[in-house]
C-alpha cells in the first residue's frame, strides 16, 4: 500500500516514517506468527513438502486488507526456506523489461515477492504466466516486422504475491498461484499476544488490562495495535511512570480521539454519509464514495470488510445497508422498520 501523510492514528494504511519500527516488530518465523491458524498450518504444509522434496513450493499468493501481515508472511516464506527474498511491487513493474531484469537475476530457491500485484502492468504480466509456468521468459528483441523474441531459461524461483483486492486479479495470474492464503481480521485475543509481544521488542511495561483495552480498539489489525501501543507508550512516558494500566491505555487513547471500536476516519465518514445523507441506504458503493470524497475501491477494498465483520454494514443486492449497530454507534436511535416506506394495508 501507498504511505499515507495525513497523522492517522486509526488508518489501517502505513503512515510516513513507520516503516523502520514495523521491520522491528515483524514476526520472522511462523511459530513467531500469530494468529491465521488456517493460513498458518496450510502455508506449513505447502513449505515443509516442498522442503521434503528438495524443489521450490508453488507460488504463494496471500490477499487480505492492509495491515494483516501479508509483508510478513512473505518475508517468513522465505526465512522458512532458508531462501533469499527479492522485493519488488505491481506499480514498479510499469515495463516487462523491468520484470525481465528482476527475474534474470534470480538464484535457484529465490522468492520474490511482489507487492500490490493486483496493479502489475499487462506486459509484465503476461511475462510472468511464462516465468511462473514454465521458468522462462521471452524476451522480444528489436521492432516491427523484424523483431524475434529470444527464450531465455531463469533459475526455478517461488514467487510471493500479496494483495488487497484479488478480485482485482486476472484469471489466468490467479490460476498460477498453487496456494492462496486469504488473511481475516484478527480476534482481540490474537491482538491482545500481538500487543504483548510487541511490549517486550520495545520495553514497554504493559498490564493485562491494558494490553487488552489495545487490542480491542485495534479494528482487527496488527498494524493499528502496533501503533496504539506506541501512542499510549507517549501518553504512559510523558504524564504518568511509563507503565501502561488499564487507565493509562484508556486516558491516552481518549486523547488521540480513538473510537471505542477502532473505526477510524474514513469508517466513520462512511458511516455518517450512510446514515445522514442517505437514510440508512441502501445505496451505491459508488455513491456512498463520492460522498466521502474516496475512491470507490479504497471504500470497498479497506474500509467496508471491517465494517461488515464488525456488523455495521451489510452489502446487499441494493446496495449498502447502515445495520442498527451503526445508527446505536454514532449515537442514534435506529429507525424502527414500521417507520420504513413500504407497502401498507391500504396499497
Ligand atoms: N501475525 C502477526 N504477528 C505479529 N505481528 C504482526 C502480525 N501480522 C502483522 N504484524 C505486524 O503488523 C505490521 C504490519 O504488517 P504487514 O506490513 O506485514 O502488513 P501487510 O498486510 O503487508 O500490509 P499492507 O497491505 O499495507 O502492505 C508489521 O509491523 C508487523 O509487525
Ligand atoms: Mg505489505
Amino acid at each position: 500500500m501507498t504511505e499515507h501523510p495525513a497523522d492517522e492514528t486509526l488508518s489501517a494504511l502505513p503512515q510516513q516514517g513507520e516503516r523502520e519500527v514495523e521491520t522491528t516488530l515483524r514476526p520472522s518465523r511462523l511459530t513467531e506468527f500469530i494468529g491465521q491458524p488456517r493460513v498458518r498450518e496450510q502455508l506449513e504444509l505447502v513449505l515443509e513438502s516442498a522442503r521434503r522434496r528438495g524443489v521450490p513450493p508453488d507460488h504463494v499468493l496471500l490477499s487480505g486488507p492492509p495491515g494483516l501481515g501479508k509483508t510478513s508472511l512473505a518475508m517468513i516464506v522465505a526465512a522458512e526456506l532458508d531462501a533469499s527474498i527479492r522485493i519488488t511491487s505491481g506499480p514498479a513493474l510499469e515495463r516487462a523489461g523491468d520484470l525481465a531484469a528482476m527475474l534474470s537475476n534470480l538464484a535457484e530457491g529465490d522468492v520474490l515477492f511482489i507487492d500490490e500485484i493486483h496493479r502489475i502492468a499487462r506486459p509484465a504480466e503476461e511475462m510472468l504466466y511464462l516465468a511462473m509456468e514454465d521458468f522462462r521468459v521471452d524476451v522480444v528483441v528489436g521492432k516491427g516486422p523484424g523483431a524475434t523474441s529470444i527464450p531465455l531459461e531463469i533459475a526455478p524461483f517461488t514467487l510471493v504475491g500479496a494483495t488487497t483486492r484479488s478480485g482485482a486479479l486476472t484469471g489466468p495470474l490467479r490460476d498460477r498461484f498453487g496456494f492462496t492464503g486469504q488473511m481475516e481480521f484478527y480476534a482481540d485475543d490474537e491482538l491482545d499476544q500481538v500487543v504483548k509481544r510487541s511490549a517486550k521488542i520495545l520495553d514497554i511495561t504493559v498490564d493485562d488490562d491494558g494490553s487488552a483495552e489495545i487490542a480491542r480498539r485495534s479494528r482487527g489489525t496488527p498494524r493499528i495495535a502496533n501503533r496504539l501501543l506506541r501512542r499510549v507508550r507517549d501518553y504512559a512516558e510523558v504524564r504518568e511512570d511509563g507503565h501502561v494500566t488499564l487507565g493509562v491505555a484508556r486516558a491516552a487513547l481518549k486523547v488521540y480521539d480513538v473510537d471505542e471500536l477502532g473505526l477510524d476516519r474514513l469508517d466513520r465518514a462512511v458511516l455518517s454519509a450512510l446514515v445522514h445523507s442517505f437514510g440508512g441506504g441502501p445505496v451505491g458503493v459508488s455513491t456512498l464514495a463520492v460522498a466521502v470524497g474516496e475512491e470507490p475501491t479504497t471504500v470497498e477494498e479497506v474500509c467496508e470488510p471491517y465494517l461488515v465483520r464488525a456488523g455495521m454494514l451489510a452489502r446487499t443486492p441494493r446496495g449498502r445497508v447502515a445495520t442498527a449497530g451503526a445508527w446505536e454507534h454514532l449515537g442514534l436511535r435506529p429507525p424502527a422498520r414500521g417507520d420504513q416506506p413500504g407497502p401498507t394495508l391500504f396499497d
